[in-house]
Order: C-alpha cells, then sequence, then structure tokens
C-alpha cells in the first residue's frame, strides 16, 4: 500500500521513528507519543553513505528486524492532512532515496497509559538493500561509528543522540544493543 492509502478517513497519518527521526523528524506534525512496536528489535545493521558516511566510508544507523520477543521504543507523529503532502515528500527523500528504507505499516502503542494503539507508518532497511550491511560485533559497530562522518555531521552524534532519547524518554527501558554499542564507542575515545 502507498503512504497515502493508509491515511485513516479523517485524513491524519501517524509516523513512527526510532532512529533519527526521534531526536531529528525534519517535518511537519501536529503532535507526537513516545511509545513502542512490538515483533521488531532496532539494530545497528544499516549503512548510510551519505548522512553519517560516505561511499568510501559508510556509516551505521538503525533499522528494524523482526524478532517476536523485541520491542522497539521511539516517538510516532500525527501528521495531519494538510501536512502530509509535505511531510511524506521529506521522508521519501531522506528515507528512501537517500537511505534505502521502505514503508512498512506498525501498530504502535502509545506508553501513556490508556491510549489506544494506532495504526502507523514506518520505515525499515531490509537485508536486500545495497547499503545494508548486517551483523557485526559491538567493537567492529563501534570501530566504525567512532570513524564515520556524512553531510550532516559524526555517526557518533547519530548514536549519542539516540541514547540519550533512550534515556531521557524512556528510562524504564534498557537497549542493550545500543547502551553496549555506546559503551563501545566511549571505550574507543581517548580519556
Ligand atoms: N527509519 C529510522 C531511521 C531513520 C534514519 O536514521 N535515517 C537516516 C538516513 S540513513 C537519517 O535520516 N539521517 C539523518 C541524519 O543522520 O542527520 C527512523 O525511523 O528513525
Amino acid at each position: 500500500m502507498k503512504p497515502r492509502e493508509m491515511i485513516k478517513e479523517k485524513g491524519n497519518l501517524w509516523i513512527f521513528g526510532y532512529g533519527s527521526l526521534v531526536w531529528k523528524p525534519d517535518f511537519a506534525y501536529k503532535r507526537s507519543k513516545v511509545g513502542f512496536i512490538k515483533g521488531y528489535k532496532r539494530l545497528f545493521w544499516h549503512g548510510d553513505t551519505f548522512y553519517r558516511g560516505d561511499k568510501e566510508k559508510p556509516g551505521r544507523v538503525v533499522t528494524l528486524v523482526e524478532d517476536q520477543e523485541s520491542c522497539t521504543w521511539g516517538v510516532a507523529y500525527e501528521v495531519t492532512d494538510s501536512q502530509i503532502e509535505e511531510s511524506l515528500q521529506h521522508l521519501n527523500t531522506r528515507e528512501v532515496v537517500m537511505g534505502g528504507y521502505i514503508t512498512k505499516m506498525v501498530e504502535f502503542i502509545p506508553k501513556e497509559k490508556g491510549q489506544g494503539a494506532l495504526l502507523a507508518l514506518v520505515y525499515i532497511a531490509t537485508s536486500d538493500n545495497p547499503i545494508y550491511l548486517g551483523p557485526a560485533s559491538d567493537k567492529e559497530i563501534a570501530a566504525q561509528i567512532a570513524t564515520c562522518r556524512g553531510n550532516t555531521g559524526h555517526n557518533m552524534e547519530y548514536l549519542v543522540r539516540l541514547a540519550e532519547f533512550m534515556r531521557l524518554d524512556c528510562p524504564e527501558v534498557n537497549d542493550e544493543h545500543l547502551f553496549s554499542i555506546e559503551a563501545a564507542v566511549l571505550n574507543i575515545l581517548p580519556t
């Protein structure tokens, strides 16, 4: 289904972010909610040859891998009918054209009690993507993040901002993969 076909009857669309979108949405939206999606694990398994890396030294950014035991925490943004065209245009260029992500629909569960689940659009990079990097040890991923930079800045900023979001907005969640890579990067840096 095309994103426009996923728009609810009243014309608003929810978009779930779990990487740079949690701290740098850069598109117009009406409101946002912190929460999670079930059945996916956030992993630094996608390459980035534009924003946080380049063709010679691709950076590492996050994608989602299906895992029934896992949940991924992030932010859902409600985009109104009048904002949708421009917001989807921004995301299509940033995520699909430049980032190699595809779109899927997922069920988003808000953190705030008593709020119902929402259908949300999410951008995922799958393993058949040409810049997909796949699994590597925390040490290898950390070494790559510590030395890469691209058109919007250092790959470390991408990691640290995401870890900061999780600590501030989801303090009760232990994202082992994220925090072990952050620790491995801090271990590499000169004291
Ligand atoms: N789709 C994920 C990841 C998005 C993401 O990190 N995309 C990269 C493109 S590869 C990006 O927009 N980077 C902008 C930046 O790092 O400044 C999300 O929902 O947050």
